[in-house]
């Protein structure tokens, strides 16, 4: 059985998780750049049935789903509600499925800054790290204090610099990178504060 887009062998795959409540501008910079700077051959959006550190659940999943795909501009991404269908909520029981779905596929998880300065609360995060490549996008106000959080000291050996970025895709865990550069301000709390969503 098939459960997710299409994922040849050999393909370098980069996973943004999300809640997507709703999709935004910040998710497709952050997905171009990563793309760009890390090489992938194909980015999709796990879009999440809800982020097990929050207590708020977000909007109807088909919802989500359905503008996230009429956001999404570029041929190489695509977003999937594969963990509604393998019964996964923590983002470590999803990457060993997927690993076990697709043993010749290179996956790596992709993610905000804000999410780093978390990610030591997440269940089996060290697993993570040390299994899966895991790059880094700058968000405004998080950009500079991730670099210091938790998860960044204890992995600080195994970042990729500026240039070694570029290879992050192919590269053997513990691997990971943080971009910086342009960031957008976008957030789905402030389009929700606006009252344009759901
Ligand atoms: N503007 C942005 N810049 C960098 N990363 C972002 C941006 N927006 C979202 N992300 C990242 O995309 C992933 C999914 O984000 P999510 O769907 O939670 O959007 P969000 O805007 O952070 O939502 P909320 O405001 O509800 O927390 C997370 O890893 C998050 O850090
Ligand atoms: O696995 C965990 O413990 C865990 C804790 C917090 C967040 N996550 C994942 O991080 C991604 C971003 O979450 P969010 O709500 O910030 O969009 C999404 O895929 C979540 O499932 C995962």
């Amino acid at each position: 059985m098939q459960i997710g887009p299409d994922a040849p062998a050999g393909f370098r795959i980069g996973l943004l998780g999300g809640s997507f409540d709703p999709p935004h501008e910040g998710h497709l910079h952050i997905t171009r750049w990563a793309l760009r700077r890390f090489r992938f051959n194909r980015i999709w959006w796990l879009v999440s049935p809800g982020n097990p550190l929050k207590t708020r659940g977000p909007a109807d999943m088909d919802r989500r789903l359905d503008a996230c795909r009429a956001l999404i501009d570029m041929s190489r991404v695509e977003a999937t509600d594969i963990e509604a269908h393998l019964g996964t909520r923590y983002t470590a029981e999803t990457l060993a499925a997927l690993k076990r779905l697709h043993p010749g596929v290179r996956f790596s998880w992709l993610m905000g800054a804000d999410n780093l300065m978390e990610f030591h609360l997440w269940e089996d995060w060290r697993w993570i790290m040390e299994t899966f490549p895991v790059g880094v996008l700058a968000r405004p106000g998080a950009a500079a204090k991730a670099a210091l959080c938790p998860a960044a000291r204890r992995y600080r050996r195994f970042r990729l610099n500026r240039v070694e970025a570029g290879r992050l895709s192919h590269a053997r865990a513990p691997a990971w990178a943080l971009l910086t550069g342009a960031m957008s301000a976008a957030s789905s709390t402030a389009i929700r504060a606006r009252g344009d969503w759901p």
